[in-house]
């Protein structure tokens, strides 16, 4: 039964190992074609087929599990025809862990007032050339089928924040027929996992209602969409809080878009399962470091002559080798390695902080362990 379930069923199989008994926290596994995730995860964002900086040898000395990158992105440089013809995306960017791909659907509609949505899909104008171009379900499917990405997600509509109650809930019904158009044009269930995207905006029963219809719809896994768009933390905490439970305890949660550590923190607490973020290697390129003291602006004159670590608590390779000053020095200079040694340092320590969480839900103090988190990063 298990055999035919992970060989048939689903690409991707999720194992709840335990729940905290503190919390609604859940320690998993997420069974891959391209291995075993430990969840809850924090996965690196590479949008066009790279990690920032990073090399795949040393994502893996960091510990990333998975990888993520972009549908639109890719289908526009180089095209996820080269990338097929090349072998795919794990082969064409060397890294042989699993990978998810967005639909492109955020993208799109972040393009603002460049693109035109209609029922059969969005014509927009590209960010590189400006030629007009047109993502539907089928094409955003056939693009992640052609990058063979392990999970890849359905087109959906990512409501801007605010919006009002009609158009939510206008966009969240198109959201659920452009999933089934998803699954009926995915050619291979059988090894890449088609994740829904549950949406309704900051709306109590149109998130129910979207939860409904798309966890109606069976797949390997679902995404809460639709958040960290801009809201205030407590409004998303407070979706997620009546979002979550809607979803299926056997199946991966994946909040998209979240976050930073109390973001992390917070949705873990409630039940999720996977992030993504650009922050940490975002904010690593223009100089600051996410530390266990904080946030470290390592552009700031004060550190001129700090001739210690980056982060007295961290093993990594930037804080055993460099200081503040010299990180500081290679900022300032605009030097490529000031980026790669920050970006070092902050994947590695968000990775350690989600692994310092999956082991507080094995010994049931994941509430313990986020205060102590919270007085020494944030200072409350
Ligand atoms: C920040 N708040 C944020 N990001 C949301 C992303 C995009 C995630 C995407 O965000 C960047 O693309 C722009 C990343 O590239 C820079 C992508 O990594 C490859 C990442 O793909 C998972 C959403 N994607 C979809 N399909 N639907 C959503 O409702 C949604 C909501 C988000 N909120």
């Amino acid at each position: 039964e298990k055999d035919y379930e992970r060989k048939y069923m689903y690409a991707v199989r999720y194992e709840l190992i335990k729940t905290c008994k503190q919390t609604g926290a859940r320690l998993g596994r997420l069974h891959t074609p391209h291995g075993v995730i430990e969840t809850p995860i924090f996965m690196p964002v590479g949008t066009q087929a790279t990690v920032k900086a990073m090399t795949p040898e040393e994502l893996k000395d960091i510990g990333s599990q998975i990888i993520l990158s972009n549908t639109y992105h890719l289908y526009m440089r180089p095209g996820h025809d080269l990338i097929e013809r090349a072998g795919g995306l794990h082969k064409f960017m060397n890294w042989d862990k699993p990978i998810l791909t967005d639909s492109g659907g955020f993208q799109v509609f972040s393009l603002g007032p460049l693109r035109k949505i209609k029922e059969e899909g969005v014509e927009f104008r590209s960010h590189l050339d400006g030629s007009k171009h047109f993502l539907s379900p089928e094409k955003a499917t056939e693009i992640q089928n052609a990058l063979g990405s392990d999970i890849i997600m359905a087109f959906d509509e990512c409501a801007p924040y605010p919006a009002d109650r009609q158009y939510v809930k206008n966009s969240l019904e198109r959201t659920t027929r452009w999933l089934e158009r998803c699954k009926a044009a995915h050619k291979y269930p059988e090894r890449q996992a088609l994740f829904g995207i549950v949406q309704g905006g900051m709306y109590k029963e149109l998130r129910e209602q979207s939860a409904r219809e798309i966890t109606a719809i069976d797949l390997p896994g679902y995404a809460i969409g639709g958040l960290s768009v801009g809201e205030p933390k407590e409004m998303m905490y407070e979706v997620l809080d009546y979002t979550v439970p809607l979803l299926p305890e056997d199946k991966p949660r994946y909040l998209m878009g979240v976050g930073s550590p109390d973001d992390l923190l917070e949705g873990v607490l409630r039940g999720i399962d996977m992030f993504d973020c650009v922050l940490p290697t975002r904010i690593a390129r223009n100089g600051t470091a996410m530390t266990s003291q904080g946030k470290v602006v390592v552009r700031n004159a004060s550190y001129a002559e700090d001739f210690t670590s980056l982060d007295p608590e961290c093993d990594c390779y930037t804080c055993r080798n460099y200081t503040k000053a010299y990180l500081r020095h290679l900022i300032k200079c605009n030097e490529i390695l000031g980026a790669r040694l920050l970006t070092i340092h902050n994947l590695h320590f968000l990775l350690k902080l989600m692994e310092n969480v999956r082991e507080a839900i094995r010994e049931d103090r994941l509430l313990d362990y986020k205060k102590d988190f919270f007085e020494k990063y944030y200072g409350k």
